[in-house]
């Protein structure tokens, strides 16, 4: 297995700051894997592909790419990324084609070459009609498929890609997926930051989680949906019946089985009375609680709208992890 990233006891310190932004932070990404890079709003994850991608410098440990050391080889480790950032940063002088055949001759990639993949990846991107089209003119989803052919243009070995479907809609979304997945089956590595659990649980092959700087857990995302206290789940919809959500939800708690109960959502029925939907965790098989847990709304006589089964995702792996509190 060959390691495309490697970060090692990686610190960052912004001057002035009180904190580190990055503190201390270590894992490897393989190369040819997706890789989700997951963490509340301030977590570092910027900050960590910024040093990876030569834009901020650390202040402690080692990062490398392609097995380039990012602060001794800055130009070598140029060479070997690429990043789509979240914010729109096009060449506006210039239209969509000559955005990347600009990238190109800064990669000091050869006419011939530079043209045919500017022609392909607009090509691949779903941008061909618009190769000349004015940066201004494009919708939000196309200037985001022409940062990623503009990331390809270069071949790098690992693509960097922060927040890659934020503000786009369902198909452009889909169609981003498509391609990262293509990408995957050619061999390139990609690091993807985003805060889309469904996204990271759809695409990364492995996601590291991260707070305040540090590295909270690594793993494939099933691995870690399974390693949750209670991976099954119950979705129950309840009239409360009087009980108060903690009441219901201690009631619910003391059936053998069930370990946690999380207060879901809540919204009022078309008789005005409010219903709860309440997220029973279990330890064992989930359905074998469907009876017990329908007995004991029942012998408080708390009426049921739906009980159904599910499973824990991405997103109660996180929450677990980082907690609900806003940052
Ligand atoms: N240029 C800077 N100067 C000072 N502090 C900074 C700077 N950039 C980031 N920080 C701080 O460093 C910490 C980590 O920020 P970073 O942007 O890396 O987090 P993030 O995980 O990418 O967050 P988000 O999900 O919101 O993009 C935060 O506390 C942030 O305020």
């Amino acid at each position: 297995m060959t390691v495309a990233v490697e970060v090692s006891d990686l610190r960052k310190r912004y001057p002035k700051s009180k904190a580190d932004a990055v503190g201390g932070l270590s894992f490897q990404v393989h190369a040819g894997e997706v890789f989700g890079l997951l963490g509340p709003n301030g977590a570092g994850k910027t900050t960590t592909v910024g040093i990876l991608t030569t834009r901020v410098l650390s202040t402690g440990g080692r990062a490398s790419v392609g097995g380039v050391d990012v602060a001794a080889d800055p130009v070598g480790a140029r060479r070997k990324v690429a990043v789509v950032p979240q914010r729109v940063n096009l060449d506006r002088s210039l239209n969509a084609r000559q955005n990347l055949v600009w990238h190109a001759i800064y990669h000091g990639v050869g006419r011939a070459e530079r043209n045919r993949l500017a022609d392909e990846l607009l090509d691949r991107m779903g941008l061909s009609e618009k190769r000349k089209a004015r940066i201004d003119d494009l919708s939000g989803g196309q200037a985001q498929r022409l940062m990623i052919a503009r990331a390809l243009i270069h071949k790098p070995e690992v693509l960097f890609l922060d927040e890659p479907s934020t503000g786009l809609d369902p198909q452009a979304r889909l169609f981003v997926h498509d391609r990262i997945n293509d990408l995957r089956a050619e061999g390139v590595t990609v690091v993807l930051t985003t805060h889309d659990m469904d996204e990271a649980e759809k695409l990364a092959d492995r996601v590291g989680v991260v707070d305040h700087g540090e590295l909270l857990t690594l793993d494939t995302p099933e691995a870690l949906i399974k390693s949750l206290p209670g991976s099954g789940t119950l979705d129950a919809s309840v009239r409360p019946n009087g009980f108060d959500p903690g009441e219901l939800a201690a009631l619910l708690s003391a059936v053998d089985g069930v370990e946690r109960v999380e207060r879901i959502g809540e919204r009022a029925l078309t008789d005005g009375a409010q219903e709860l939907r309440l997220r029973l965790y279990v330890g064992g098989e989930a359905a074998a609680l469907l009876g017990p847990v329908a007995q004991t709304l029942h012998e408080h006589r708390v009426p049921v709208g739906d009980l159904a089964l599910g499973q824990a995702t991405l997103e109660d792996v996180f929450i677990e992890l980082t907690g609900r509190e806003l940052r």
